[in-house]
């Protein structure tokens, strides 16, 4: 499971796992000179010997580990593609740039130069491990004879690295698992209760939106701006936790963030107010996730960083307690009607997630472990697109008012959205799918290729590239939504209407995958559809009561704001107001602090 902590600590197994790499050639020196039949040498050069001997095999397995790439490239008839290389051994210069700009930059901005430069395939070396990173719908794309993320599907997985700092929170779900069975088994168990058109999320969506913008009208009648990002993450939480095991985990009741006086929530900043084992779900959770987050900035050496502890452990604890009795009361239930026939239809549709899993199968493990995979994979992800869609919608207040006029005209003022409004508003699909393109919650993502295999060239005449067994795939969906080439010379502008007007047929028609929010293939996002009610559902209440929104920059955090430096650069970078940036998704440092006002209408 999950939550089951390994009894060392990731550093101590990363360690010992990786010991016999290490230790092995100075070993080797010193058995050799101890039995000195050879050699008779100065002790301090035996240890001199010794000491080298590691880097110098873990750079000569690697210079003829890139020598046999090469030959097996001409041997496939392929290529490799243009590399990115730096001035430093093991190209640690191109690996500073890559973590500088995550931290420090603006998202991929350190991937836009070499992309200009070499094309939309680069290749990189770092620490002698090839990866490649792509922004080519050609190279993504489903249906080409050789794409990552759909006919060569098998080939290309998540990989150790993202299972290993993953596990400790999701064992093993449809989110986490590799492998064409593993993963089929896990996506066949969940899926079908994402296909049914489930009129019943609007009930919990429609509560939950309720209690969060009565917060935000309380607020502003205080005149203490909001922090959005923070909000609508506990409106996500708050309805994903009801929706996947119907619990509310009320984090939308703890204190809302004060600018300057209360912190936004996550941190543990509020585990001492989190009373009740859901509230302290809630916050346990975050933290988890905000671990995993870390992990996955520091790559395949986060293990080091815990060095005596499982820092996903403590969290996880709390996130067991609050779950189990919820998980052994669906499995009781399920055991008292156990025959087919005593479950009517009704029951099954009207049940939670979990009560429809609980028919697929009985062990707690899977269950426990799918739950928190779906809570994981839906919760920040919706909480992102309203952010940035808020965040825009600040910035253009005449696409606010036209998106408005659609609502008002539909519902009204005080109607409650359905499914069939929502699917007949037009406008407001635009505004979702265009901030869904500028600020994809998922900006990057990356899989590894099991066997070799080749890629398509952009270069119609170029050979193929080769990819050698074990290659990171790196593919940028935030680079290619921005892309001039694929969507036209205003593809940095905010303009819904792209997605209504001649442009849809010019550009994304023909080419459906310059536009990648949910990724495509066999692991296309399950929860699309809910995600897309949710968003607008809460849309539609919140501009019901506030016609008018701005950013308010005061309130943000000083340190969050986009540095003055960036004034007038390229693209967006230059005139963002506040500074996206990505740990697991996409996130406003610092929060989206804002001011609204009530409509009198
Ligand atoms: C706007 C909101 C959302 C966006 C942009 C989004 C995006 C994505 C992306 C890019 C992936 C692929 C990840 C990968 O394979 O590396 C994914 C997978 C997934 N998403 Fe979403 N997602 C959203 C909302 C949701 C919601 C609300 C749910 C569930 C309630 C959900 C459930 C899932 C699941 C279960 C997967 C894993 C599918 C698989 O591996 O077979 N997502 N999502």
């Amino acid at each position: 499971m999950g939550s089951i902590t390994p009894r060392l600590p990731p550093g101590i197994r990363f360690l010992l796992g990786n010991s016999a790499a290490v230790a092995l050639p100075p070993l080797f020196v010193v058995t050799c000179v101890k039995w000195q039949a050879l050699f008779d040498m100065p002790s301090f050069l035996v240890w001199v010997l010794a000491f080298a001997s590691a880097p110098l095999f873990v750079i000569t397995r690697a210079l003829l580990h890139c020598r046999s790439v090469q030959r097996a490239a001409v041997g496939s008839g392929a290529t490799m593609p243009p590399r990115w290389d730096g001035r430093l051994p093991g190209h640690f210069d191109v690996m500073q740039e890559m973590v500088d700009s995550l931290n420090k930059g603006y998202p991929g901005e350190f991937a836009w130069p070499q992309f200009r430069e070499h094309g939309p395939v680069v290749q990189t070396n770092i620490l002698w491990n090839t990866m490649y990173i792509t922004c080519d719908p050609n190279v993504i794309k489903a249906g080409h004879p050789s794409t990552i993320l759909a006919t060569e599907f098998d080939n290309y997985v998540k990989g150790e690295t993202f299972y290993g700092f993953m596990s400790p929170v999701l064992g093993t779900g449809v989110f986490n698992s590799d492998g064409e069975s593993s993963h089929r088994f896990h996506r066949s168990m969940t899926r079908p209760f994402f296909s049914r058109d489930k009129i019943s999320h609007f009930d919990i969506f429609d509560r939950h939106a309720e209690t969060a913008l009565s917060k935000m009208s309380q607020s502003f009648c205080n005149n203490h701006a909001v922090d959005f990002q923070d909000l609508v993450s506990r409106f996500t939480l708050d309805s994903a936790a009801e929706f996947l095991f119907g619990t509310c985990v009320n984090s939308l009741q703890l204190p809302l963030p004060i600018s300057g006086l209360i912190p936004t929530i996550g941190r543990s900043k509020y585990a001492a107010v989190s009373t009740t084992t859901a509230e302290s779900f809630a916050d346990s959770f975050r933290e988890a996730e905000h671990v995993c987050s870390d992990r996955a900035w520091r790559g395949w050496i986060w293990p080091l960083f815990e060095m005596f502890e499982n820092k996903t452990s403590k969290h996880m604890k709390a996130v067991d307690q609050f779950l189990e009795p919820i998980i052994r009361d669906a499995l009781r239930k399920k055991d008292m009607k156990s025959s087919e026939a005593e479950r009517s239809v009704k029951d099954v549709e009207d049940g939670t997630f979990l009560d429809n899993l609980v028919h697929y199968t009985s062990d707690y493990v899977i269950l426990h472990d799918e739950v928190l995979n779906i809570l994981l994979a839906g919760r920040d992800t919706t909480a992102s697109t309203l952010t940035f869609a808020v965040y825009l919608l600040c910035e253009h207040p005449d696409v606010l008012a036209r998106l408005r006029r659609e609502i008002i005209g539909k519902v009204g003022r005080q109607g409650r959205p359905s499914y069939e409004d929502i699917k007949e508003m037009k406008y407001l699909r635009a505004v979702v799918n265009e901030t869904l393109r500028l600020f994809p919650p998922v900006p990057f993502n990356m899989r590894y290729a099991v066997k070799e295999a080749l890629l398509p060239n952009p270069d119609p005449n170029g050979k193929p590239f080769y990819v050698p067994p074990g290659t990171a795939v790196s593919y940028y969906p935030f680079v290619m939504h921005r892309n001039t080439e694929f969507w036209g010379p205003d593809a940095m502008e905010f303009d819904p209407d792209r997605f209504l007007d001649k442009r849809l047929h010019k550009y994304l028609v023909p080419n459906p995958f310059i536009f990648l929010p949910f990724n495509a293939g066999p692991r296309i996002c399950l929860g699309q559809q809910f995600a897309h009610n949710e968003v607008s559902f809460f849309l539609i209440k919140l501009l019901q009561r506030f016609n008018t929104m701005q950013l308010d920059l005061d309130s943000q955090p000083p340190e969050s704001l986009p540095p003055k430096a960036w004034a007038g650069a390229w693209g967006r970078k230059g005139t963002e107001k506040i500074w996206p940036k990505v740990h697991l998704t996409m996130y406003a440092n610092g929060g989206l602090w804002v001011k609204m006002v009530e409509a009198a209408d």
